[in-house]
């Protein structure tokens, strides 16, 4: 026997008769949302609504559209949708109730209706997981706020080292930075402590409660990043792998956004970068619907961005946008001044993380470091300062300590050995000129030298990090 919608109203009717015990009311609705039953207790009901509407009796509720008796009801997103609401808290005046919603379909699975009804007793059903769901919620709270003091604290202005006048120039800019909401573009070489400027900024700025979200350009595959930038839509095809899931501008909603290394970013993507920055507003992959952000960006380079804008390889409207407040980041070998509070604050810091004592370092050896023009700037000096604890022993760190440890010169890292080195040693130095090499045909386009080696960029890229290679001259 088949069904028509009557027969099934009805059934769905006796069912909330049967179970009237458990619940405080109960309604059913047509494909229309209109009133089809509804049993007589008047919990959800507007009752002044419904006088002023003459309408006394349940009888007269039926034909109604639903919204007319229960102003906030959410019986037509069922029958539109045909998903059922099976769990929703809802306030009717007084009460507050546990209300399930289920759409009401034919035999051919067409929705023909819904049926709704709220459960009797609901704030005692309701309390015990309230509870339980306020207690995590003050959990939740703390934690972030512990998670947020532990962030600020650690990367405030007053942990950037320095007291040149290039580096006290940078702090004043940070604080500035802080004060106001416009674009930040942090400008240096490779290891000049970009990032943690960015997040000194963050920290400075009202936002500090608020996420801060990095993301390195250089570090994702060109056909990962849009998805990356700005998240993949329910149902979208995209392809393998990936799914659902909010990209980095949702992300930072609220906070700060740090796109590392934008000199690397793909012209297409740029278009939507800039229109991303304009709009305040992103549209993730297989959407047609955009999301409005609120996000502030802090951009960074070690590339010539206006040498880029020239050959074409950047847009200058994305440029002119980026560049509002720039700030230069100076090189270690421009600030010399600071390589000794820097160096000590390495091997200090060095000597913690190992559990060992301190080593000083002694004039002689502070004089080889000023000596050296440090292409990886603060991050190879860091490096430096661990082969140092790793590879030598002593008190104190003496200038020959840092003879095998120091890189020499490009021009004399070259294959033959001139002392007995390590198979280790002498593969990471072939390594590095070959990098070099490769670097300097390209013009240094990274892209082109990492095909060229037969690394992924990725690869190519981390690569540079530990060799500490400068591509501030490319571009
Ligand atoms: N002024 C500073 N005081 C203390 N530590 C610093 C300072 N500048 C940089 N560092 C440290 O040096 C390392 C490199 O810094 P960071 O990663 O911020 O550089 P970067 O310019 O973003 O590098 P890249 O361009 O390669 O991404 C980090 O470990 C950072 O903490």
């Amino acid at each position: 026997m088949t069904m028509g919608p009557e027969e099934r109203f009805a059934a769905a009717r006796a069912l909330m008769v049967m179970i009237d015990e458990m619940i405080e009311g109960a309604i059913l609705v047509d494909k229309d949302a209109r009133i089809v039953w509804s049993n007589d207790k008047h919990v959800w009901f507007d009752s002044k609504q419904m006088a002023s509407l003459g309408l006394r009796s349940v009888a007269d509720m039926v034909g109604q559209p639903v919204e007319r008796v229960i102003p906030h009801s959410r019986m037509r997103e069922v029958v539109e949708t045909g998903r059922s609401l099976p769990l929703d808290i809802m306030r009717y005046g007084e009460h507050i109730l546990l209300v399930s919603r289920l759409p009401l379909r034919d035999e051919g699975g067409e929705v023909v209706g819904a049926l709704a009804f709220a459960l009797k007793n609901s704030l005692t059903y309701l309390r015990p997981i309230a509870d339980r769901f306020n207690k995590l919620q003050s959990r939740l709270a703390r934690m972030e706020q512990e998670l947020a003091a532990s962030r600020a604290s650690k990367h405030t202005v007053e942990n950037l080292i320095g007291f040149s006048p290039a580096m006290l120039q940078v702090k004043r800019l940070v604080r500035k930075a802080g004060q106001i909401t416009s674009t930040v573009l942090l400008l240096g070489e490779t290891g000049t402590g970009k990032e943690l400027v960015a997040h000194a900024i963050h920290a400075a700025s009202d936002r500090v409660d608020r996420p801060f979200v990095g993301l390195n350009v250089a570090a994702i595959p060109d056909n990962l990043l849009e998805a990356e930038f700005f998240g993949v839509a329910p149902g979208a095809y995209t392809g393998a792998g990936r799914q659902t899931r909010p990209g980095k501008f949702q992300l930072a909603d609220g906070g700060t956004l740090f796109l590392d290394e934008i000199g690397d970013m793909p012209l297409p993507l740029q278009a939507k970068l800039l229109r991303a920055l304009q709009e305040r507003e992103v549209e993730p992959l297989g959407s047609n619907q955009v999301i409005k952000v609120d996000v502030r960006i802090i951009a960074a380079t070690s590339r010539a961005l206006p040498d880029m804008v020239k050959s074409g390889a950047f847009r200058p409207d994305l440029y002119y946008r980026l560049n509002v407040f720039p700030i230069h980041l100076p090189a270690l070998r421009d600030r010399k001044e600071d390589l000794d509070i820097l160096a000590s604050f390495f091997s200090e810091r060095t000597a913690v993380s190992l559990d060992q004592p301190m080593r000083d370092l002694t004039p002689s050896a502070l004089d080889m470091l000023r000596g050296y023009d440090w292409p990886g700037n603060i991050r190879e000096l860091a490096n430096i300062l661990e082969q140092l604890y790793v590879r030598t022993e002593g008190e104190r760190i003496l200038a020959e300590d840092l003879t095998d440890i120091l890189p020499r010169t490009v021009a004399s890292a070259s294959v033959s050995p001139t002392r007995t080195r390590t198979l280790a040693e002498a593969m990471d130095e072939l390594e590095r000129s070959l990098i070099l090499a490769a670097l300097d045909e390209a013009k240094g386009n990274k892209l082109e030298a990492a095909r060229n080696l037969g690394l992924s960029r990725t690869n190519l890229y981390a690569k540079l990090r530990k060799h500490g290679i400068t591509t501030a001259s490319e571009g």
